[in-house]
């Protein structure tokens, strides 16, 4: 009996996993097939996980226009992607557009420089974004503005400024890249937390109003990732934070959480959390037991305060 259980559970197994593996297979190419030659466009594409981004989507073919505000850090990072080779896949010399997502005067003429790149765009990723770390008792309002202008305004005006050509070329997929933070609110990171809750309102609302015009959203909230958000982050009076955080340096690798960006557009997945077990828990607990998560968050603040003045 032992005998035939185990010669007939065998060659079962091996076919799921053959099965599995063929199915991971044609979900890569189907992915890669998306982005391939496709215009995206990329803002943020200076740092952390906007550079990662573009060298993947770079890798699968697509045709990019980077943004960012370092003119020569985007020339740079052309001439590297112009510089490799994919074997397998085309590759395309990337555009460069340079403006600053906080002056609302720069949206405009930069909409129009990156449809002149390749005359139209598929996709649009909104990356570039600031973090906070402060007291909402000791910050200047022009802080709150300022995150809320990055992180929040600029994205907004800049996908309002492009939606009408994709409208009209009926195509088109809109990126959103969000927070966990985005979806639960923890104490010292209110400008960030509120720009990004409001991200994942406009885009959620955007996603219903252009289903009709066949156009997807996609909001993507990461937990941590080891980048320079936190060092670039800002303060309550303005000043640089300047510190690399021991929850940004232990995040999850740029590199790997762009790859998930680019499948979950090639799934055109509406919202997706790409974060470990407890921030995933805690977006649960938030809804299902407010009052317990809000008594954690009180608890937090308590303990972060007291290391501070220790
Ligand atoms: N790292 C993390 O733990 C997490 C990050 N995220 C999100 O990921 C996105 C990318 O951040 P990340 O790569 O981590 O951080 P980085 O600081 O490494 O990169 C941020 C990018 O945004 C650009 N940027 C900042 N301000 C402006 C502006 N006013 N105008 C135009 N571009 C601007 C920066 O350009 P410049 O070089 O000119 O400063 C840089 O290219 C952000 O939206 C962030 O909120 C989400 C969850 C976790
Ligand atoms: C049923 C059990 C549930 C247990 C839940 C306990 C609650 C634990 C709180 C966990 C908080 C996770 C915070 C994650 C924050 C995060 O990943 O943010 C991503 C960022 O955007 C980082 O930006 P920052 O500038 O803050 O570094």
């Amino acid at each position: 009996m032992d005998f035939i259980t185990s010669t007939a559970i065998l060659p079962l197994l091996l076919g799921c996993v053959g099965l599995f593996s063929l199915f991971k297979l044609l979900q890569w190419l189907r992915m890669r097939a998306y982005v391939r030659n496709a215009v995206v466009v990329i803002t943020g594409a200076t740092s952390g996980l906007g550079r990662e981004c573009a060298r993947v989507f770079h890798a699968a073919g697509a045709r990019l226009v980077l943004c960012g505000r370092n003119a020569e850090a985007l020339e740079e990072l052309s001439q590297e992607l112009a510089a490799s080779r994919t074997p397998e896949v085309q590759t395309h010399k990337p555009y460069t557009v340079t403006f600053d997502l906080a002056d609302p005067g720069a949206i405009a003429g930069a909409a129009s420089k990156i449809l002149q790149c390749f005359g139209h765009v598929d996709v649009l990723i909104n990356n570039a974004g600031i973090s906070y770390r402060g007291a909402i008792v000791d910050t200047s309002p022009d802080v709150d503005k300022r995150v809320m202008e990055t992180n929040y305004f600029g994205p907004v005006a800049l996908t309002k400024a492009l939606l009408p050509a994709m409208i009209r070329r009926r195509q088109g997929h809109v990126v959103a890249i969000s927070s966990i933070q985005g979806k639960i609110s923890l104490p010292f990171r209110s400008a960030y937390a509120a720009s990004k809750h409001a991200t994942q309102a406009f885009f959620d609302c955007l996603r219903a109003e252009v289903e009709q015009h066949d156009i997807e959203v996609t909001v993507i909230s990461p937990g941590y990732i080891h980048t320079n958000l936190s060092l670039n982050a800002v303060t309550a009076d303005g000043s640089k934070y300047g510190v690399m955080d021991e929850t940004t340096a232990q995040g999850r690798s740029p590199v790997q959480v762009a790859q998930d960006v680019l499948a979950a557009l090639g799934k055109k997945k509406k919202d997706v959390v790409l974060a470990d077990l407890m921030p995933s828990l805690a977006v649960y607990l938030r809804t299902l037991a407010p009052g317990l998560f809000f008594r954690l968050m009180a608890s937090r603040a308590r303990k972060e305060r007291k290391s501070k003045h220790s």
